[in-house]
């Protein structure tokens, strides 16, 4: 008998705001454990916002080549800036997409001696609003409601899982916003037969809640049993995934469930999503901090079973700080910022590489 979901659960918010918290309680359990990927429908982002930040996107990469390329992530130690076409690998393999990584605010704090996953976090590269005008508060504006909900539905999740509320509360700082959480915000040219949009990979942190900005197709997630489901997008929803860290830390409980994005086909117009990554805090080893759960729960784990295939990335998560695991998975996808600013550990990632 097949084990894997054939289509992606939707969760509607209403039913939580209505007042009945126990039922889309259920439901998000049940997500959580079968299919690591959910649609929320109905999210609490302000009307109209969504809307704005998707007619900021053309524009923001039709921006003349010379304008993007002064925000290029290889002046950034925190790898935010911009990524033109083809720059970023997914396990050794290069993407087909063209991307901005924004975080939320922050001002890095690093200073000699700290450890080097400190650097990571810190201020985003704009567009100037003479390029772009109100770009910037328009995408912090959304960013900074999808980090309300983040916290939110955290909580959910915990209670979901049984944990109470507050189950998961020791992976974050507090506030929220003694943190930086990202983003991305994506194009996804049409291409003839290399289609990796973005290759298929895990997310490493706890919760991505991606907003799909264009009407196309190409997202997909794996099932258990190896099948690619089709995630299209849906009215008025964000579609929420589960990180390895997660995972790692409910001891595979919440599957982090491996995903990719086909890029449309030549003669169609070009794919747009914004992705939200919610980050842990950095110092925490989550091997030090896996959680217990009832028989119940890990009953239904057991007999969702895991993958047949499944890959080794993220395992440093068993060994090192969640700061150095997100830095080495930086490092591996933008092996231009890590040769620049982190030229030690590009040495470990990329032997053989000249200088
Ligand atoms: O563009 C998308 O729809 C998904 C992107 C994604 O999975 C990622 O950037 O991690
Ligand atoms: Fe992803």
């Amino acid at each position: 008998m097949s084990r894997g979901f054939k289509h992606i659960p939707i969760l509607d918010w209403k039913i939580y705001q209505e007042g009945q918290k126990p039922a889309f309680l259920e439901q998000l359990r049940d997500a959580l454990i079968f299919a690591g990927f959910l649609y929320l429908q109905h999210p609490p982002i302000e009307a109209g916002l969504i809307e704005r930040v998707k007619e900021y996107l053309p524009k923001l990469f039709a921006l003349p080549a010379e304008t993007k390329h002064k925000l290029d992530m290889v002046n950034s130690p925190h790898f935010l800036g911009y990524s033109s076409l083809g720059s970023e690998l997914t396990k050794g393999k290069v993407d087909q997409r063209e991307q901005f990584d924004f975080g939320t605010p922050y001002d890095c704090i690093w200073k000699e001696g700290d450890p080097e996953y400190r650097k990571l976090w810190g201020q985003s590269q704009w567009p100037s609003e003479e390029d772009l005008p109100g770009f910037k508060d328009t995408l912090t504006r959304y960013l900074s409601q999808v980090q309300d909900l983040s916290e939110i539905f955290t909580h959910l999740v915990a209670e979901a899982l049984g944990l109470g509320p507050n189950g998961l509360d020791i992976f974050f700082d507090h506030p929220m916003s003694s943190m930086q959480h990202r983003s991305k915000v994506v194009k996804y040219p049409p291409v003839g037969d290399e289609q990796q949009g973005v290759g298929p990979h895990f997310d490493s942190g706890f919760l991505t809640l991606l907003l799909q900005a264009s009407s196309h197709r190409g997202l997909q997630a794996q099932n258990v049993d190896g099948d690619w489901i089709d995630v299209p997008p849906l009215d008025d929803t964000l579609v929420v995934n589960i990180g390895k860290g997660l995972e790692f830390v409910t001891q595979r409980v919440a599957l982090a469930t491996t995903h990719r994005v086909l890029n449309p086909p030549l003669g169609s117009t070009d794919r747009y999503s914004v992705p939200y990554f919610q980050i842990i805090k950095q110092d925490i080893k989550l091997a030090d901090s896996v959680i217990d759960f009832s028989p119940e729960i890990l009953a239904l784990r057991d007999k969702r079973g895991d993958p047949v295939s499944d890959s080794v990335n993220y395992s440093e998560y068993g060994t090192e700080e969640s700061g150095h695991v997100s830095l080495i998975g930086r490092i591996r996808s933008h092996p231009d910022v890590a040769r620049r600013h982190y030229p030690t550990l590009y040495k470990v990632y990329f032997p053989g590489e000249s200088q």
